[in-house]
Parts: C-alpha cells; sequence; structure tokens
C-alpha cells in the first residue's frame, strides 16, 4: 500500500470553507509546485521539509479513533502526492467521513472528481497578487459540483477586479460555492465588503481565516 509526505496531522475546528467552525482533522501534505508570494505554509513546501512517510492505512486508522467526521488534505499541494488517488478512493469507503481538498488549481482534477463517495475540493484560483495566475487550469471549473469551492485569496483591489472578472466569466456562483478570503494582514477588510457591494456581488461568501484571529498567526498545528 501506499505511503505519503506528511509534514503534520492536527484536530481543529477548520478555520476556512463551508464547514468553517467545525471540528476537523487536518492532514498536510509535504511539497508544492507553485510558489505563491503570501503563502503561510512555505515551510511545509520546502524540498527537506521535516515530513513522515504515512501510509493509507496508518491514516484510516488515526481518523477511526479520533472520532472527527471532517477531515481536510492539505499541503503544500496535496494533489501531487504520488498515488494519493489511493488514499482518496480508501477514504471514500469510510462512510462517516466528509473529506476535503485544498488544491491550488493548477492541478487536473479529472481523476479525483470520478471518485464514487469522493471528497469534496476547495479550488483555489490564484490571482495577480500570487504571481502563479498563469498556472491556473480552467478547465477544472466544469468539473466542480454544488458540494466544491472556488476560493479567490485577494491582496489589493487589482486581485479583487480580477476575482470579480472570473466569477462573472465562469458563471462561478451557479455551479459552487464562492468564497473571497484577504491574504492575512495585507488588504483593510472593509474593503472587501465595500467591493462586493459596489459590484453586486450576490452569492458570494467573504470568509476570514478563524485560526489566525483564536491562534498566532505564525502558530502551526492549529
Ligand atoms: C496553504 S494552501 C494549501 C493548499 C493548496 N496548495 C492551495 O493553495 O490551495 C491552503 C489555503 O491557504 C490559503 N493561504 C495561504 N497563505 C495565505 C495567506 N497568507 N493568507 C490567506 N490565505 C492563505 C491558500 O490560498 C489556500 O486557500
Ligand atoms: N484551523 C485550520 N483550518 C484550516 N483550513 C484550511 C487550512 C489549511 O491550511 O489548508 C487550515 C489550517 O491550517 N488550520
Ligand atoms: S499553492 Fe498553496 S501551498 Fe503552494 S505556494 Fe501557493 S498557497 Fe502555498
Ligand atoms: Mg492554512
Amino acid at each position: 500500500m501506499a505511503n505519503y509526505k506528511v509534514v503534520e496531522i492536527f484536530s481543529s475546528i477548520n478555520g476556512e470553507g463551508t464547514r468553517a467552525g467545525q471540528l476537523a482533522v487536518f492532514i498536510r501534505m509535504q511539497g508544492c509546485n507553485l510558489n505563491c508570494a503570501y503563502c503561510d505554509t512555505k515551510w511545509a513546501n520546502e524540498a527537506d521539509a521535516r515530513f513522515r512517510w504515512t501510509s493509507t492505512e496508518e491514516i484510516v486508522e488515526l481518523l477511526r479513533t479520533m472520532e472527527i467526521k471532517n477531515v481536510t488534505i492539505t499541503g503544500g499541494e496535496p494533489l501531487l502526492q504520488e498515488n494519493v488517488l489511493e488514499l482518496l478512493e480508501t477514504l471514500a469507503q469510510e462512510k462517516t467521513l466528509r473529506v476535503e481538498i485544498e488544491t491550488n488549481g493548477s492541478v487536473d482534477l479529472t481523476p479525483f472528481t470520478e471518485i464514487p463517495n469522493g471528497p469534496s475540493f476547495t479550488m483555489d484560483y490564484k490571482l495577480p497578487g500570487s504571481g502563479m495566475e498563469a498556472q491556473m487550469r480552467t478547465k477544472n471549473f466544469a468539473l466542480l459540483g454544488a458540494d466544491d469551492t472556488v476560493k479567490f485569496v485577494v491582496k489589493d483591489y487589482t486581485d479583487l477586479c480580477r476575482a470579480r472578472d472570473v466569477i462573472r466569466e465562469y458563471d462561478l456562483t451557479e455551479k459552487c460555492h464562492v468564497y473571497l478570503s484577504p491574504v492575512y494582514g495585507q488588504i483593510e477588510l472593509e474593503d472587501i465588503v465595500n467591493f462586493m457591494k459596489d459590484n453586486r456581488m450576490n452569492d458570494v461568501n467573504m470568509q476570514l481565516q478563524m485560526h489566525k484571529i483564536i491562534w498566532d498567526s505564525e502558530m502551526r498545528g492549529v
């Protein structure tokens, strides 16, 4: 069976997404193909980041003992782990779990969206402020459904305008959940609200990362 490069596993409340505020187990995988200017987990992306090879069975066993329904697989970029499809297929058979993937928008979601009882996806669309927009795979939008989310992490006015235009161009609010989230500490929060009002951004959710409010913003494992 397969092993994965896991840099941390912890339980907390989910600080982001449609299940924000609910207990969740986080499985953070090592490594990423992007290098977003604002990334808050750069430490996990380094090639020499300390990871533990963790098997599918170990993960299933741990989740059973933790008795927490929500599982968020994140990173780094979790969908780049070799054999991660096996992990997702195995977790799909654990009927009590609700699995969510945080993914960076550059990875083809096709094989992962075909899993019966598979996970839900929170896919970032990386905006100009990240420096990574050229890597975005907009074909993924067609694969997303009502349980999935497209998330825009915004740094400034240019990012807000681009997010608005992408939401409109692909009619995202008709397909899935849509979130706007500030790059932590880099944009006035009320500017986001005013932009949403000015642009009549109905069906879009603004969201703050709750864990960075509850704990120190640099804290790991929360
Ligand atoms: C660390 S990433 C890992 C998953 C995947 N690589 C991705 O980018 O979606 C998890 C989420 O945190 C967000 N994020 C990273 N750094 C952030 C920051 N400084 N402020 C707000 N959100 C941030 C990302 O945009 C993404 O939505
Ligand atoms: N509490 C908490 N909630 C989260 N939701 C998404 C996270 C992530 O890093 O992907 C995260 C995280 O790191 N901590
Ligand atoms: S894609 Fe995600 S993990 Fe990778 S650099 Fe960007 S925010 Fe960080
Ligand atoms: Mg995080």
